[in-house]
């Protein structure tokens, strides 16, 4: 159900993000209408929807990647001009892996919005590096080229490289694709520790299975919002067959 989309009214609205009649034209293609809802921080929300819903277009949307239209909001101000608060990880497929980069570069990339290109890295920036290799289970890699490492471990370097820009917001597009079980548990448990210090973290998903119950908010799009709330709220079969044309199959505990 759309939220209202007057100004937002209390401390919680404002310090979430707030959307407000967001849409997005690619050419002739109508990819959002009129989109309103709002992300909170210490939830994860997940972005749910068919192929071609517009769930990566919105995350592209709200930070500035695509044109637009409406209001994108966090903490009162526009997201755009704070996106240094934003740490954004790309599906898998849009990455060039053929980059010559090491685990260690790509992760100290996640510190050039505090440190700047031209600055050598501080002592803070490699330790805060080092543990968040640590945590995703990378560090023995950290001198491996990211072209040699299977889908799972890229994905956990890019989770770490996120660890280390030390966001408010983290965006998340499709990280369980091409992933072994064990990666897949290892950023629920990451995820489970952001929200849990407070943080928006915003995940793009398609897969309604077992994994949907690790969601505490949904956004159910298919151009237009069908839905958004908990999952209770969202994961009604009309909301669905609304969303996916009336044959789908969900893991049914996760309401
Ligand atoms: N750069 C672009 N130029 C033109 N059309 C685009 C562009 N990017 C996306 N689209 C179109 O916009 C619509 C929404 O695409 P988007 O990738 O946001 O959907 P999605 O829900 O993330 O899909 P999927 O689950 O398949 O990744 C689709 O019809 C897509 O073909």
């Amino acid at each position: 159900m759309p939220v209202p989309v007057s100004k937002p009214t209390n401390t919680h609205a404002t310090e979430a993000i707030y959307i407000a009649h967001l849409g997005v034209h690619y050419r002739e293609v109508e990819a959002l209408r009129d989109v309103n809802c709002i992300i909170k921080p210490g939830k994860l929300t997940g972005i749910f929807g068919p192929n071609g819903a517009g769930k990566s277009t919105l995350m592209k949307a709200m930070l500035g990647l695509v044109p637009s239209r409406g209001m994108v909001l966090y903490q009162g101000k526009p997201l755009m001009q704070q996106l240094e608060k934003v740490a954004y990880v790309p599906q898998r497929s849009q990455i060039d892996w053929t980059y010559p980069a090491t685990v260690w570069d790509v992760v100290m990339m996640g510190r050039v919005k505090k440190t700047g290109w031209l600055r050598n890295f501080s002592v803070v920036s490699r330790q805060v590096a080092k543990a968040a290799l640590q945590r995703v289970g990378m560090s023995e890699y950290r001198n491996r080229p990211i072209g040699q490492l299977s889908g799972g471990q890229q994905q956990r370097v890019f989770l770490a490289r996120a660890l280390a820009q030390e966001a408010e917001i983290f965006c998340f597009d499709e990280p369980f694709v091409g992933i072994d079980q064990k990666t897949q548990s290892v950023i629920f448990e990451v995820f489970d520790e952001l929200t849990a210090a407070g943080k928006i973290v915003l995940v793009v998903n398609h897969d309604l299975g077992e994994s949907i119950s690790h969601f505490d908010e949904l956004i159910l799009l298919n151009r237009d919002l069908i839905a958004t709330g908990s999952r209770q709220q969202v994961l009604t079969e009309e909301n669905l067959s609304t969303a996916y044309g009336g044959n789908v199959m969900f893991w049914k505990e996760a309401a």
